[in-house]
Order: structure tokens, then sequence, then C-alpha cells
């Protein structure tokens, strides 16, 4: 189990390192488009999970979203407290 901050910190790391083999640093160097289609890939399972399953599908599909969304702010740059200051 880990943190949103947490899990962000160790992506950001794998991604400044280009970690060997890690699916994430793949995804990176694929790119916004392909994060972006993964990224509205998971909403739609957040949602199917959250209206026909349980919650515990919920939130595994859930965590996926919030994993994907990390990988779009690492791909722009940005940090937790940018998308913070919006909250
Ligand atoms: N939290 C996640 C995480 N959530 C989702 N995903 C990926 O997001 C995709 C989810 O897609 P799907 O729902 O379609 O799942 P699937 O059924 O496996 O289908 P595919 O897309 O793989 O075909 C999968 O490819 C998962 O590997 C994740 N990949 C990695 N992490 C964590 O990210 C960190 C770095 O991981 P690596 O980059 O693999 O080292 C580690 O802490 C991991 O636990």
């Amino acid at each position: 189990m880990k943190t949103f901050d947490e899990l962000f910190v160790e992506l950001s790391a794998k991604w400044q390192d280009k970690t060997p083999g890690s699916g994430s640093v793949a995804a990176l160097e694929a790119g916004v488009h392909h994060i972006g289609k993964k990224l509205v890939e998971e909403a739609a399972e957040s949602w199917m999970a959250a209206e026909y399953e349980t919650g515990e599908r919920a939130a595994e599909e859930l965590s996926q979203l919030i994993y994907w969304i990390q990988l779009m702010m690492i791909s722009r740059g940005l940090t937790p407290d940018d998308v913070y200051l919006h909250l």
C-alpha cells in the first residue's frame, strides 16, 4: 500500500533514472497521447466498476486512474502542488 504522494515520488524517480524494465518509463516514453488514452480508459472502467461492481473493484479501478493521472502529470512536468493549487 502507498499514498498518492509516495507513488508520485516513486514514479518521478523511475522516470528520472529511466529505470530499465519499468512499464511507467515505457508509458512516459510513449508520450502524452498514449497516456491520455489510458487515462480515459481507466476513467471509463472506474465508472463502470462503481456502477455495476463491488466497492473493492471500484477502488481498484480508481487506483489505476490515479496512476495514469500521475503519469500525465509527470509527462507534463507538473508536481502535486501544481494540481493541489486548484483544489
Ligand atoms: N500503481 C500502478 C499501476 N496501476 C495501473 N498500472 C498499469 O496500468 C495498466 C492498467 O490497465 P488495465 O486496467 O487494462 O489492466 P490490465 O488488465 O492489466 O490490461 P493491460 O492494459 O495491461 O492490457 C496496466 O498495464 C498496469 O500495469 C500500474 N502500473 C504500475 N503501478 C505502480 O507504479 C510503480 C512503478 O511500476 P513500474 O513502472 O512497473 O516499475 C509501482 O509501485 C507499481 O505498483
